[in-house]
C-alpha cells in the first residue's frame, strides 16, 4: 500500500527513500554502542538470511549477562500512568512507597483506572472499582503528602520526584540529570508547559489527547521525530560554530546530510509501514482486510497532522511525511521488547508478609487496609513501548540461547539479556519473541505478527 497523498510525501519522495533505505551496517556505530554498554562480547552482522543479527565475540556461560541495552526511545503506556509514577526518562519508580500507593488509590477514588494494563490503546476508563475496600479521602491524601508513613517503608527508598524543566505536570523525573537529558533529547519539543519549545502547545495537547483516545503508540513515534529534530539542530549548531556551514546561505545539500546523521540511530531499526505490517485482529474478516489497513493509515494520518501543527520544522520536513511516520510506528510493532519495570510496592508487601510473626502482626494493623483497598492488582509494573538499538538486532528462535530477564538490581527501563545456556564465540545470539512453550501452530501464528515463518531446527522438526 503506497504511503499517501500527503503533499510532503510527494514533494520529498527522493529524500524519504534515502531516509528509508536500509543502510549498510556501519561497524563504528555498533562498536560505539557496544563500548557504551560495555558488552564487549557482541557484534552486529548481516547474516544474509534474516537481515541483521547479533553474534557472540566471546564464550558466554549459562546465566552470564550478555547485554544491558539502553533504550533509544520509550514511553510508558498512557493507561499505566494511573498505576505507577515513574521517571519519564529512565522509568525508575519515584517518590515513595506511600506516594505510589496513595496516588493509585487517589485515581481510583476519582474513578479513573486503566482498562487493561496490557492494552496499547491507552484508553482510560471512568467508573467505580468494584469489590475493593474504600479508604477515607484524608488517609489517601496523607499518604500522598508524606504525612502518613507505612511501617518499614524506609527499607524501600525511592528517588525524590524532580519536576519537568518546562513546568508541565505530565513528566516527572528521578533526578536533575534525567530531567535535563529528557529535555535535551525529547521533551523540550513535546512539553505542554510554559517553557516548551513547541510553537503550538495547544496542538500538542490535541495530539496527546488523540493518541490517548486512539493508540498511544503515536507517543513514542512523536518522540522519535522530536529527538531527530533536536539532534539535527545540535549538529547544525556545532557545524556553524566550527565554521563548516555558511550561515548566510544555508544550503539543502549541506543540511540534508545533517538530517541523515541525526536520523542514523533510527535508520538502523528494522521497520515496515505500520498499516502494512500490523497483524489483522481476530475480529476482522479477511475480506475486510484492505478496509482495515486503510483505516489504520487514516488514523496515522490524523495523528501526524496534529503533530505537524505542534512541532513542524521546515528543515526537517521529510520527517513529517506519512511514509516516515508509518515506518516509525511499524518499527515499534516489529521490534519485540516491551518496556517493563517491576513495582517496588510488590517487594514492600512481600517484605511485610515475610516478617517474623509478631512484627508482621503489628505491621499489618496498618498495611492490611491499604492492601484491601488496592485489591488484587495491588502492584502494577510500569509498562510501555520501547526501542532498544542492540537488542532489536537480535533474531528470533524457538530454541533461543538467550532471553530478556529482569534481575533484582534492574530497577529501570533497560533491557537485560542473559545467556540461557553456554554460547560459543561466533554463535548467533537469539531470543524468543513469543512464549516458546506454545505448540508449533500457535507459535507460527504469533510470529506472523512479525512477518515471518520460523524455520529454526525445532520448527523444522515439528512442522506437520
Ligand atoms: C527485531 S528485528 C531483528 C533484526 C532484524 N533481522 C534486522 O535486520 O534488523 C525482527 C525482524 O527480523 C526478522 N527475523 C527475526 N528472526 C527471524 C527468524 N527466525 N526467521 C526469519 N526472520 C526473522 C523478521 O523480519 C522480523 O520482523
Amino acid at each position: 500500500m503506497e504511503a499517501s497523498n500527503c503533499p510532503i510525501d510527494a514533494h520529498f519522495s527522493d529524500k524519504i527513500s534515502i531516509l528509508l533505505s536500509p543502510p549498510p551496517i556501519p561497524q563504528e556505530y555498533f562498536q560505539e554502542l557496544v563500548a557504551e554498554r560495555q558488552c564487549y562480547g557482541l557484534k552486529v552482522k548481516l547474516d544474509g538470511e534474516h537481515g541483521k543479527g547479533v553474534y557472540s565475540g566471546v564464550d558466554f556461560r549459562e546465566d552470564d549477562l550478555i547485554l544491558k541495552d539502553q533504550m533509544l526511545v520509550g514511553a510508558q503506556h498512557s493507561s499505566n500512568k494511573v498505576d505507577c509514577l515513574v521517571c519519564s526518562f529512565c522509568f525508575r519508580f519515584i517518590g515513595s512507597i506511600e506516594l505510589q500507593i496513595g496516588r493509585k488509590l487517589y485515581f481510583e477514588e476519582l474513578g479513573v483506572s486503566a482498562v487493561d494494563e496490557c492494552a496499547t490503546s491507552g484508553v482510560m476508563e471512568c467508573g467505580s472499582s468494584s469489590g475493593k475496600a474504600r479508604l477515607p479521602h484524608d488517609t489517601i491524601q496523607s499518604l500522598m503528602d508524606g504525612s502518613l508513613r507505612l511501617p518499614y517503608s524506609e527499607n524501600f527508598p525511592l528517588p525524590i520526584v524532580f519536576p519537568c524543566l518546562g513546568g508541565c505536570k505530565e513528566a516527572y523525573y528521578c533526578s536533575k540529570s534525567c530531567a535535563e537529558a529528557d529535555w535535551e533529547s525529547f521533551h523540550s519539543l513535546l512539553c505542554i508547559g510554559r517553557g516548551s519549545s513547541s510553537p503550538n502547545t495547544e496542538a500538542l495537547l490535541k495530539f496527546m489527547k488523540h493518541a490517548n483516545e486512539t493508540n498511544d503508540i503515536f507517543i513514542p513515534a512523536a518522540k522519535v521525530i522530536s529527538s531527530t529534530i533536536l539532534r539535527y539542530r545540535k549538529l547544525k549548531a556545532a557545524h556553524f560554530k566550527l565554521g563548516k556551514l555558511d550561515t548566510s546561505n544555508p544550503h539543502d545539500s549541506w543540511l540534508f546530510p545533517l538530517l541523515l546523521e541525526a536520523w542514523k540511530p533510527v535508520s538502523m531499526g528494522f521497520k515496515k509501514r505500520w498499516w502494512d505490517c500490523i497483524a489483522l485482529p481476530d475480529d476482522v474478516d479477511s475480506c475486510d482486510e484492505a478496509d482495515f489497513r486503510l483505516q489504520i493509515k487514516d488514523l496515522a494520518s490524523e495523528s501526524l497532522q496534529l503533530l505537524k501543527e505542534a512541532i513542524y520544522d521546515k528543515e526537517c520536513a521529510p520527517l513529517f511525511s506519512l511514509d516516515i511516520y508509518g515506518h516509525i510506528i511499524g518499527m515499534f510493532e516489529l521490534n519485540n521488547l516491551d518496556l517493563v519495570v517491576a513495582s517496588p510496592v510488590e517487594d514492600y508487601f512481600l517484605y511485610i508478609d515475610d516478617l517474623p510473626p509478631s512484627q508482621k502482626k503489628e505491621a499489618e494493623k496498618m498495611t492490611k487496609s491499604f492492601l484491601d483497598a488496592l485489591g488484587e492488582e495491588y502492584s502494577v509494573s510500569c509498562q510501555g513501548t520501547a526501542f532498544f538499538p542492540l537488542q532489536s538486532c537480535m533474531n528470533h528462535s524457538c530454541i533461543p540461547n538467550a532471553k530478556a530477564f529482569k534481575r533484582e538490581e534492574d530497577k529501570d527501563g533497560q533491557a537485560t539479556i542473559i545467556a540461557l545456556r553456554p554460547i560459543s564465540k561466533e554463535e548467533e545470539i537469539t531470543i524468543s519473541y513469543i512464549d516458546e512453550d506454545l505448540p508449533y501452530g500457535e507459535r507460527q501464528e504469533q510470529l506472523a505478527d512479525y512477518g515471518f515463518t520460523c524455520k529454526c531446527p525445532r520448527c523444522i522438526e515439528e512442522a506437520p
